[in-house]
């Protein structure tokens, strides 16, 4: 049995994680945490966010899956690789110092881990499919817009950062990144990254290649958030047979 814990269980995609985590057969829901405790969810009564350390260490999961937000997170991954849990790490919007910080305790820890800005398989085949079209169209215009819910705190998205990122590693000459436009200015080199937010879009990232009499567009749209959380349980599920390391989604996908 894989033994499972969720920090940020009470929330959108936490929820989800552990209504799939409870229907697997291999799984087991041993903790789930949240700043808002005492809800029962299957087996468990949610723990305080603030217990994480007590709690981990008296129920011993095999992993930890966070959606929570970029700051808990990186106390999350900290708990957790100084108790030698592997992490299944969804959350979006850390910037650069937090991302040394986790990368940093997962190195301490000799623990397995996964950080990506999304679990979908679909969107791996995205970016290997951006990777192919900007090496192809080097010299057109790219502009990534990505949609999302009114809930979401961070823009621009993870994953559309992640596309940029991908993108300019495909390319010759590295672009900067422009957020949005306003006022007078001509469009240099640059990529654009456009942020949508309404309603309750679960998910749309669309890159533009916008070249002399043609363009091209990629576009990936999740319509459930099952997407992501199933891709996180699989996750969950692959990292237990592996060697202690930081890993990304395509790592898993592509295999
Ligand atoms: N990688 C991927 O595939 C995906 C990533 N995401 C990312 O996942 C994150 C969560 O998204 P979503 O579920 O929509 O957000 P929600 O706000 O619905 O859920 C986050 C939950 O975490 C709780 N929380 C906050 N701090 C802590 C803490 N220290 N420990 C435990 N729980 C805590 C929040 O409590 P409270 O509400 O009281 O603040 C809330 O219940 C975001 O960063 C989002 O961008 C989302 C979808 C897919
Ligand atoms: O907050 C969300 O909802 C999502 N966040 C992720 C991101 O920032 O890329 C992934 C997904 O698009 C949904």
């Amino acid at each position: 049995m894989v033994r499972v814990a969720i920090a940020g269980i009470n929330g959108r995609m936490g929820t989800m994680v552990s209504d799939i985590v409870l229907a697997q057969p291999d799984m087991e829901l041993v903790a789930g945490f949240d700043l808002s405790a005492g809800k029962q969810v299957g087996p468990v009564k949610v723990s305080s966010a603030k217990d994480i350390d007590s709690v981990l260490k008296a129920v011993k999961p095999d992993v930890l899956i966070d959606f929570t937000a970029p700051s808990a997170a990186v106390g999350n991954v900290k708990a957790a690789a100084a108790n030698g849990v592997r992490m299944v790490v969804g959350t979006t919007g850390f910037d650069e110092a937090q991302k040394k910080e986790m990368a940093d305790a997962i190195a301490k820890g000799n623990v397995a881990a996964i950080i990506s800005p999304n679990f979908s398989v679909g969107v791996q085949v995205f970016l290997k499919l951006l990777a192919e079209a900007a090496r192809d169209l080097e010299g057109c215009d790219i502009e990534i817009i990505e949609a999302h819910h009114n809930k979401k705190k961070d823009a621009p998205s993870g994953t559309a950062l992640k596309a940029a990122e991908v993108i300019s590693g495909a390319l010759k000459e590295k672009p900067p990144l422009v957020y949005g436009r306003e006022g007078v200015a001509l469009r240099g080199k640059e990529i654009g990254v456009h942020a949508v937010r309404g309603g309750d879009i679960v998910g749309d990232h669309t890159v533009l290649f916008a070249c002399e009499g043609e363009r091209i567009e990629i576009k990936h749209q999740a319509h459930s958030r099952s997407a992501f959380a199933s891709g996180a349980v699989k996750a969950a599920r692959w990292l237990v047979s592996q060697k202690p390391g930081l890993y990304s989604m395509s790592d898993m996908v592509m295999q």
